[in-house]
């Protein structure tokens, strides 16, 4: 069959994937941490597309969040990851064009993995729709490199919880890039969302070049503990042992009531509270629900500054859009 017939018969192949929000860090393990996120009530937290197979290119933006991406959708990065998707490809000249709808669900620079959501999003829905020309292992590589676009520096702590969910500690060796952690199923994560953006980007240009020999030991020491504790089964004394020396000192400053929150928060018997991402989300942990239903009120009274903040309460979701169906 000729090429041109190939395509033809392609278009109307539609498929579908929904990437979760994501929290980077999660305080203890700067660039190399990350827990994909579900609600306790089951409504979505994240960014859903679609593609299918048509005569012309196109992006369509819905949903809550549509207004706050790019009108060009050369700048959309759910259109910049087709591109990369599409020019890697051994074969590009065999597809027709792409129609795609980005329904975009999650605020821009929250701190929550928006633009990790949409990249893993479409990604994943590309590689479905194209019949699965990468590996995981190659598909995570594009997504770095298209959410390295948007913050400025490589790192995987959204893209790949997002995509594979659970608690995804980085690996230092490439053919075995995310070590699954066990995932500390009995914590409440409160996650608020104050209503205004901070760049991720702007939130990594506060940050030191370089850091004291006391701060990378006490950092090695925390993350090292953590890790230690979730294999012990030790969820709580995991949780207590969350501390952030590298960024939450200098991008504290940045959130209004973050520091008092978290003051408040922890003299509430929280597990922990940090930053979010990059922030300007809080997160606070807790394995106690009606807790966290209390941390939720107060966050809600005291942390959210415009209309389109929110507040939820989330688990570590299992899974990520490699696993969840559409549709
Ligand atoms: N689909 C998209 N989703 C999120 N951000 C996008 C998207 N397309 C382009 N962008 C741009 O990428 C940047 C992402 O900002 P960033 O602070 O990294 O967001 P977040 O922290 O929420 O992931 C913003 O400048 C935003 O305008
Ligand atoms: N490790 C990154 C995480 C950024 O997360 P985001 O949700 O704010 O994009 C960092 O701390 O800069």
């Amino acid at each position: 069959m000729s090429t041109a017939n190939i395509k033809t018969d392609l278009i109307g192949r539609k498929a579908s994937a929904y990437a979760p929000a994501s929290t980077g860090n999660v305080s203890v393990g700067f660039d190399l941490l990350g827990a994909a996120l579900i609600r306790v009530d089951q409504k979505p937290l994240g960014d859903t597309v679609h593609v299918e197979f048509a005569e012309q290119d196109q992006l369509i933006n819905s949903g809550e969040f549509a207004h706050v991406c790019p009108p060009d959708k050369n700048q959309n990065l759910a259109w910049i990851a087709y591109s990369l998707f599409k020019n890697k490809l051994t074969n590009p000249e065999q597809f027709p064009a792409v129609k795609m709808e980005l329904v975009k669900s999650l605020p821009v620079g929250s701190g929550l993995g928006s633009s990790a959501c949409s990249v893993v999003a479409s990604l994943t829905a590309l590689n479905r729709l194209f019949d699965f020309p990468y590996t995981d292992q190659e598909l995570l590589v594009l997504m770095g490199e298209v959410e390295a676009g948007a913050s400025g520096d490589l790192h995987y702590d959204n893209v790949a919880p997002s995509y594979f969910g659970g608690l995804q500690l980085m690996s230092p060796h490439q053919d075995t890039p995310v070590i699954n952690l066990p995932n500390p199923d009995s914590w409440y994560w409160v996650v608020a969302f104050p209503g205004f953006s901070l760049p991720t980007k702007e939130a990594r240009e506060v940050l030191p070049k370089q850091v004291d020999k006391s701060v990378a030991i006490d950092n090695a020491q925390y993350l090292a503990a953590f890790v230690a504790y979730l294999y012990q089964g030790e969820q709580t004394l995991a949780a207590k042992t969350i501390k952030d020396v590298i960024a939450e000192p200098y991008r504290a400053d940045l959130i209004a009531g973050f520091k008092t929150s978290k003051q408040y928060l922890l003299a509430q018997d929280a597990l922990a509270v940090g930053i979010s991402g990059a922030g300007p989300t809080l997160f606070a942990l807790t394995t106690d629900l009606t807790k966290a239903q209390q941390y939720k009120e107060y966050l809600e009274q005291n942390y959210i500054l415009a209309d389109k903040g929110f507040v939820h309460i989330c688990q570590c979701a299992t899974l990520g859009a490699k696993d969840i169906q559409v549709g």
